[in-house]
């Protein structure tokens, strides 16, 4: 009974009420996650494959997404028909409509005119029916929305009734005159549907009567104790922490949680912007209260990378030394704890977030490795510790939020990502200390430049790499022969595809004169207008 109690009390899905959506695969699926929780309700995304007598909590309703396939095609997914047997509210979107007719018997047949883009749905009231009209109440009689589908039903199963229609679809939202099924052919989730997030309101807050109590705020208490709860009155746990925002909001939330119970490790690779590691740890340590520790290995990375010019070679090499130190502290820190009577080190801290979780149990499956970028964070879980991932169920800007609460300074919280590998990747070619100091201070001038503009928050990632090129210059009538800076800036919501940044020339300018008057062995810089794909956002 006490181990079940404790069970429960580590998912969050049975802390707050909860609204299972199922993955189909559709490209906005994660859109429609985003909204739910946007009306304060906390919800989770699984495969459509779900076993529901698998599930291992009880969703208050369900939506199944839109898909890519069509409904007929062999090898198109199916959802597990007790879905309907729960006996909570089910809302079909799109191909989750198509499900839902096919399950009840209705037909769905090709469209002879696929609807692509905008429509006008005319919403079908039915007065004194509560049920059919509850998912559009309050929204206007005409409302536009987003379709597409090319699929689209040729009769409503029975029992079902139309609670809306477009000029090519007739049954363009369905719903059940008795359970609380509906149906509805376009996509709330996405902003071009005027009134979707009051329909998805409707659905999760009206229909299945979700507490919307799923707020940054509430999450702190609650997974406060999760965490006491998981690693108990003496355990302790040892964390990587780089300083990026979600390795900081994971060690803030778990120094909250446990003390000094939590270590806290940042490993100076050599390759850290300038100041970094001093920088992350006055804040970390003194501002913030987290034990932690800076271990020095700079001398052995950047003797390990001698030589070295391939970037995968470059990233292993990283990775594994990591570890290396790593495990080294997480040694010393068991045997200082031995002195102090304390347990050893059971657990590891980790900040995956959502999207790499909805990213590794997609129905879609694993995409191709392009670069192996987990290789630092990644390898960790290969240490015979027990994860413990406080930031799984949120989104990034959900992370932000949280860090904000926790009074995370706002210049951590908004700080642009930086690969675990670091310089070593912006520098092309063979990673020396000279070739480090150039790009980093190259970097430095950049980036404080870009937050003088007043544009630090505008771009997504900013950086300066050093190109392995040397070209000839004229400075004080002497001739130079030396190195190119190459500027990059993105703007991206995920960081899968990115457009380059459009920078006034005036901040550029500033930026190339002040790079080439004060950093020694640059007598050049480019700007670099790729976007991603088919570039990437590093060089490397
Ligand atoms: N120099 C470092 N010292 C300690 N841990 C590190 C270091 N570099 C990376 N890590 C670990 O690897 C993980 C993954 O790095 P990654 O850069 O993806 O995330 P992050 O640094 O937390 O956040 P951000 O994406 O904003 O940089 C980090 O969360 C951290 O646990
Ligand atoms: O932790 C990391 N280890 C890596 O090896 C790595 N390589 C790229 N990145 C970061 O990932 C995002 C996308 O980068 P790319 O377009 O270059 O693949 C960008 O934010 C990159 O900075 C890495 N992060
Ligand atoms: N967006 C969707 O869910 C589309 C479903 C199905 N592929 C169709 O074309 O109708
Ligand atoms: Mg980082």
């Amino acid at each position: 009974m006490q181990e079940s109690h404790a069970a429960e009390a580590t998912q969050v899905s049975h802390l707050y009420d909860t609204i299972l959506i199922l993955d189909f695969g559709s490209q906005y699926s994660h859109l429609i996650t985003r909204r739910v929780r946007e009306c304060g309700v906390y919800c989770e995304l699984l495969p459509c494959t779900q076993k529901i007598a698998e599930l291992n909590f009880k969703p208050k309703g369900v939506i199944l997404s839109g898909s890519p396939f069509s409904i007929t095609d062999e090898g198109a997914p199916h959802v597990d028909p007790a879905v309907f047997d729960l006996g909570v509210p089910v809302l079909g979107i799109c191909y989750g409509l198509q499900q839902i007719a096919m399950n009840r018997g209705g037909q769905t047949g090709l469209a002879t005119k696929r609807e692509y883009g905008y429509a006008e749905l005319n919403v079908v009231r039915h007065p004194g029916h509560i049920i059919a009209d509850k998912l559009f109440e309050g929204v206007a009689d005409k409302t536009t929305v987003w379709m597409s589908h090319g699929d689209h039903l040729d009769q409503p199963p029975k029992g079902f009734t139309i609670i809306g229609t477009t000029t090519t679809s007739e049954y363009a939202a369905i719903a059940h005159e008795k359970e609380h099924i509906y149906g509805i052919q376009f996509h709330p989730e996405v902003s071009h549907s005027a009134e979707g997030t009051k329909i998805l309101k409707n659905f999760v807050i009206g229909i299945c009567g979700a507490n919307a109590n799923w707020s940054m705020g509430s999450f702190i208490d609650k997974e406060i104790e999760r965490i006491r709860t998981l690693v108990g009155p003496h355990g302790c746990v040892i964390g990587a922490v780089s300083g990026g925002v979600d390795s900081t909001v994971a060690a803030v939330l778990m120094k909250r949680a446990i003390g000094d119970r939590f270590h806290a490790i940042l490993v100076d690779n050599g390759v850290m912007r300038l100041n970094e590691c001093e920088t992350v740890k006055h804040t970390l340590n003194d501002s913030l209260g987290i034990n932690l520790t800076v271990a020095d290995a700079s001398d052995l990375f950047l003797s390990r990378l001698k030589g070295v010019t391939d970037p995968e070679k470059k990233r292993k090499i990283i990775g594994n030394t990591f570890i290396e130190v790593f495990e080294a502290e997480a040694h010393r820190i068991d045997n200082e704890n031995k002195e102090l009577g304390r347990d050893k080190i059971e657990w590891l801290l980790q900040g995956t977030l959502y999207p790499d979780v909805i990213e590794s149990i997609s129905f879609k499956g694993p995409s191709a490795t392009i670069k192996s970028h987990h290789n630092v964070g990644g390898l960790l879980e290969d240490m015979r510790l027990n994860l413990i991932e406080p930031l799984r169920e949120l989104f990034k800007d959900e992370v932000r939020a949280l860090g904000s609460l926790l009074g995370i300074p706002d210049d951590l919280i908004w700080r642009h990502p930086f690969p675990g590998p670091g310089i070593a990747i912006r520098v092309l070619g063979e990673v020396t200390p000279e070739q480090v100091d150039i790009a980093r201070r190259a970097d430095h001038i950049y980036i404080e430049e870009i937050k003088n503009a007043g544009l630090y928050r505008k771009i997504s990632q900013a950086y300066a790499a050093l190109l392995p090129v040397r070209s000839v210059g004229v400075m004080g009538d002497q001739r130079t022969y030396e190195q190119v800076i190459a500027l990059r800036a993105v703007e991206t919501k995920d960081f899968m595809t990115a457009d380059w940044f459009e920078f006034p020339y005036s901040v550029l300018k500033r930026i190339s004169n002040r790079i080439i008057n004060e950093v020694h062995g640059v007598n050049r810089v480019v700007y670099d207008v790729s976007s991603k794909p088919p570039s990437t956002i590093e060089w490397e």
